[in-house]
């Protein structure tokens, strides 16, 4: 090769013997014609390289005349022995060969577990690791996670101190000791009021309808109320409405129901103003005319404007009363008064929705009949408010002379709950 590269040396042609000269010819007829030689200054370097590596061959060609080798008598000395390429088979192969070339274990397994720990050499400064960088997107989650952990804990915080305001453990605690004989009713109650003043938003007032026979203290529970929400809320936001007294003319029924929505209206402004919930309490329901029924209904079934959604109304009635008294003397044998509520609503509110829709609205609360005992409860707590001993045997004669229905299961419950009680210590 290197004497065709230079082919132009006329040395070449003439010491390469038989090789170079048989190469040169080849050239020359794959050609066809004689190459144009290049100039010799331009492969001056590259020619003395040729040169050099020329006289070596010729050195080492005349080395192996002298030691009498020629190219047909076997390889150089020093080269390796040339042989026929080898072809493996699986042939002869033994289960040892196996042992001796076990099969590759599974790569996975094989993969190293990278050392997290940072070796430094020892004696040198010891250096820092690296601190990983962390993205920007990490931080900010980060503060979103601690935004909305503060405002969880402050919506119950708030909410906390939203039921705290109104102060319905108080409100409990007097109802269960000022109210005898209405456990469940009591329970129902306080369990609404739960439920409404645990949140600030609302998208409907809380209606109520005590409902019971006459003096089983649907009037006293009223009372209760009223008082303890003007002392949480203050005077201005209770409304105490009492049909016969108020509006004791029936010709007068639209103007009262006029009167009463625009009250109704000053107090839910304020109370919105005073971020507050007023409370009405209508008592003798029963009486209302529909006019006036038709303007709460109205009132109590807006659903635009914010401050008559935060509103409770309750509804003093003896309507539905015959319900209650029948259920009561049916089902005396079984504690009556714990499901009175839940066994007798769906009764009570189809008997009160065929008078007006405005009772669809409400969440009903029924009163169950006063038993004896009851009855002597309301005795000793008159008795000792207008300054009477409370002699036992005194109370139990006063309470021989209400009237009660025939027993039944154990059970005498009262036609007139308390209502003669008062009357009954002021004659005394
Ligand atoms: N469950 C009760 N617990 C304590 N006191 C009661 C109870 N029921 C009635 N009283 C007493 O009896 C009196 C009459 O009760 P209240 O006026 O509340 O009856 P009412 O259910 O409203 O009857 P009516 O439907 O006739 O108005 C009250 O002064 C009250 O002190």
């Amino acid at each position: 090769k290197f004497c065709l590269f230079v082919s132009s040396s006329s040395s070449c042609s003439q010491t390469d013997g038989d090789l170079d000269g048989e190469q040169d010819e080849e050239v020359k007829s794959e050609d066809g014609r004689s190459q144009e030689r290049p100039s010799a200054p331009s492969f001056s370097a590259s020619l003395l390289a040729v040169m050099r590596i020329k006289q070596k061959y010729q050195t080492l060609k005349k080395r192996r005349l002298e030691l009498g080798l020629s190219p047909a008598a076997g390889p150089p000395f020093g080269a390796p022995e040339r042989s026929s390429p080898k072809i493996f088979t699986f042939d002869g192969l033994t289960p040892n060969a196996h042992a001796a070339f076990p099969p590759p274990s599974n790569p996975q397994k094989k993969k190293k577990k990278r050392r997290r720990k940072v070796l430094f050499p020892t004696g040198g400064p010891r250096r820092a690791a690296p601190k990983g960088e962390r993205s920007r997107a990490t931080y900010c989650l980060y503060l979103l996670f601690a935004i909305v952990f503060l405002q969880v804990y402050n919506a119950i915080e708030n909410l906390d101190d939203h039921v705290l305001r109104y102060d319905l453990e108080g409100l409990e605690k007097t109802l269960r000791r000022e109210v005898y004989g209405q456990q469940g009713a009591v329970e129902g109650l306080l369990s609404h009021l739960k439920d409404y003043l645990s949140t600030y938003v609302h998208n409907k007032p809380l209606v109520l309808s005590v409902n019971g026979p006459t003096g089983v203290g649907k009037s006293h529970l009223g009372r209760l109320l009223a008082g303890h929400f003007r002392s949480v809320v203050g005077d201005a936001l209770v409304l105490q409405y009492y049909v016969l007294h108020h509006c004791p003319l029936e010709a007068d029924a639209p103007h009262c129901a006029h009167n009463l929505s625009g009250r109704i209206s000053d107090t839910v402004d304020r109370a919105e103003e005073e971020e507050k919930i007023p409370l009405f309490v209508f008592d003798e329901a029963e009486h209302m005319p529909a006019e006036m029924l038709d303007a709460l209904w109205t009132l109590v079934t807006t659903r635009q404007a914010n401050e008559y959604m935060n509103a409770i109304y309750l509804f003093l009635s003896n309507l539905g009363q015959a319900h209650v008294t029948k259920h009561m003397l049916h089902n005396s044998s079984r504690s009556a008064a714990a499901g009175l509520a839940k066994e007798l609503a769906p009764v009570l509110r189809g008997a009160l929705e065929k008078l007006h829709p405005m009772w669809a609205e409400a969440e009903l609360v029924p009163l169950g009949l006063l038993e004896k005992s009851h009855v002597m409860e309301c005795f000793l707590e008159e008795m000792t408010r207008e300054g009477f001993y409370p002699d036992r045997a005194n109370i139990e004669r006063l309470a021989e002379e209400i009237e009660y229905f025939p027993a039944v299961g154990g059970h005498e419950f009262s036609q007139t709950g308390c209502k003669q009680v008062v009357a009954k210590v002021n004659l005394l």
